[in-house]
């Protein structure tokens, strides 16, 4: 059983060290706008791979949810395309691509706010929990 208590570390209010996403949605699927800092990076000033396929993990597994689909991710896969520099802003948009009853799969990727950049995309596969 999957119990939402507001400490997930993207999108929980109560957890003071999380990203505190805050996800919307429309018509195709759902997404976010971030900032990431320098307590998320890896190599001198590049964003650390982790840090990205958490923002990926978390909006595949709100596409799901926000279709009233209790899930958990079964599989990630990441394609880091660019790396990304501390202090850049980046929209985070994930949809469902098929629904396969007891899996779901989803579609996410990380671009800039312009959408002109594709920094990283995932492909997830999303266990239904009843
Ligand atoms: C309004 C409130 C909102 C609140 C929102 C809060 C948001 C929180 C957001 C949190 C966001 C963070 C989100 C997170 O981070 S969720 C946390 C990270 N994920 C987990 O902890 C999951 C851990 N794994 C498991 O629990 C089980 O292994 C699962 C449930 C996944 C499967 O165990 P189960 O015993 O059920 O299944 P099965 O083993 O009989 O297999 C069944 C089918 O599934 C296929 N399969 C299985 N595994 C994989 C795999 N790895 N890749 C690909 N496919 C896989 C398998 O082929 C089979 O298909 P088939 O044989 O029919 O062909």
């Amino acid at each position: 059983m999957l119990i939402a208590d507001d400490w997930c570390f993207a999108c929980g209010r109560a957890n003071p060290l999380g990203l505190r996403l805050e996800i919307s949605q429309d018509n195709e699927g759902v997404f976010t706008t971030f900032q990431f800092q320098k307590n998320h990076q890896g190599w001198n000033n590049i964003v650390h791979g982790g840090i990205i396929s958490t923002l990926l993990d978390e909006l595949s597994t709100w596409a799901a949810v926000k279709l009233g689909h209790n899930v958990v991710t079964a599989q990630l896969i990441v394609k880091f395309k660019k790396p990304i520099t501390i202090g850049t802003y980046v929209r985070v948009f994930a949809k469902v691509t098929e629904d396969k009853g007891r899996l779901i799969y989803a579609k996410s990727q990380i671009e800039s706010l312009d959408k002109t950049i594709l920094y990283a995309t995932g492909l997830a596969t999303l266990s239904v929990i009843r």
